[in-house]
């Protein structure tokens, strides 16, 4: 019987471990994806890039590195909003300090993804409409 939450290396099966972590994971995109809003649009707006990037073959990597950074920035945005309802329901200056920042992290990816995502894709977009 396992106790919850686990226990670090309560666990003496690793394979099971790794398994339960994978798991764990997998609830927690679930948690973002069903409660954020913006965790949806954003997994959108990722979607649309990379089918972007693969049609006109040009700066793959680039798209799932920005990708990559916008989830996970949003991913931690969400479990520090988790963090600060749970320690702090009723209004503080810190957890609304807290929150603010975190948001204001996701903004900042968000605006530079978006700027560097134009700048890598745009043009060769525009070319490909023109032909
Ligand atoms: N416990 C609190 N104390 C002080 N201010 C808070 C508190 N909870 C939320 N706030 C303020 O309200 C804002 C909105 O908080 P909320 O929990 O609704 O997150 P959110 O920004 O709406 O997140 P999302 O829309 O991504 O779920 C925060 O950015 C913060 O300024």
């Amino acid at each position: 019987m396992g106790s919850f939450p686990p226990r670090p290396g309560a666990d003496p099966n690793p394979i099971k471990g790794l398994r339960a972590s994978f798991g764990y994971a997998f609830r927690g995109l679930r948690y973002a994806w069903t409660s954020q809003r913006n965790f949806r649009i954003e997994s959108y707006i990722a979607a649309l890039a990379l089918a972007l990037s693969l049609w006109l073959g040009v700066g793959l990597l680039e798209v799932l590195f920005l990708i990559l950074i916008v989830l996970s920035l949003e991913l931690l945005n969400t479990a520090l909003e988790a963090v600060v309802d749970l320690t702090s329901p009723t209004y503080h200056p810190l957890a609304k300090a807290a929150k603010d920042t975190a948001a204001a992290a996701v903004l900042i990816s968000s605006l530079l993804s978006g700027l560097i995502g134009l700048i890598l894709l745009g043009p060769p977009l525009l070319d490909k409409l023109e032909r």
